[in-house]
């Protein structure tokens, strides 16, 4: 990893909520129209999401196709949405809505389509409003599969959010509206 990412001094770990459902349980999506993880998103990514030990969760990514970038392999900005999506999720044990603040990836491996990726991600800690976390990719099926190399990591900064964070834009869940006639959709 590169060496541009300091945690401060100060940091508190969450604690887990009491009805947290424990490892290996599904985590609902966050919202069904998500890029990354809704299930009513044609022209999403579909990740899956399961809660693993203390404050970590597991994302997985099946890389198709239309997510190449250079020829065979994954587009850098589609890992990094799924880097995002998946440190985003392990913030879900503060139960408030949180949104990206600031991401960083390292690129270690190229990952060629056609590949499972397993993210794990996790919250690190957590100052005022900020959440840090951290994630790393794995090749678990395809090609270039190997549970113990690790593809990629990521840095995140999150910060908590009110539902007002939203309110502005809740008229263009559907697409902005173009004409009295009708809205456009995705
Ligand atoms: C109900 C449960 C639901 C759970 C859902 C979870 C799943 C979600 C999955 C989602 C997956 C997808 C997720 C997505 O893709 S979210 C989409 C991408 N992100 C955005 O659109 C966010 C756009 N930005 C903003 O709205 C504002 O800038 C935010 C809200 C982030 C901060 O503006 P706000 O006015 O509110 O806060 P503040 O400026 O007083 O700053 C507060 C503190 O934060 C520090 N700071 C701020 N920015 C940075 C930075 N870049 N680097 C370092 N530090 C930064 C700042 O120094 C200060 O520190 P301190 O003074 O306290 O020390």
């Amino acid at each position: 990893m590169s060496g541009t990412w300091t945690l401060p001094d100060d940091l508190t770990l969450p604690k887990l909520p009491d009805d947290h459902p424990g490892a290996g349980a599904p985590i609902p999506s966050h919202w069904s129209k998500c890029f990354g993880c809704g299930d009513d998103q044609p022209a999403g990514m579909a990740m899956q999401f399961t809660f693993g030990e203390g404050l970590e969760i597991t994302g997985m990514l099946d890389v198709a196709n239309r997510y190449q970038g250079g020829p065979g392999f994954i587009h850098g900005g589609i890992l990094s949405t799924a880097f995002d999506e998946a440190q985003g999720m392990a913030c879900m044990v503060l139960r408030r809505p949180v949104v990206t603040g600031h991401l960083q990836i390292d690129f270690a491996k190229p990952i060629p389509l056609g590949s499972v990726l397993e993210l794990r991600a996790r919250i690190d800690g957590t100052v005022r409003r900020k959440v840090y976390t951290s994630a790393e990719a794995r090749i678990v099926e395809g090609p270039f599969a190997d549970p113990d190399v690790v593809v990629a990591t990521s840095r995140g900064l999150f910060l908590t959010v009110g539902a007002q964070h939203f309110d502005r834009a809740k008229d263009f869940v559907d697409g902005i509206p173009r004409s009295p006639h009708g809205t456009s959709s995705v």
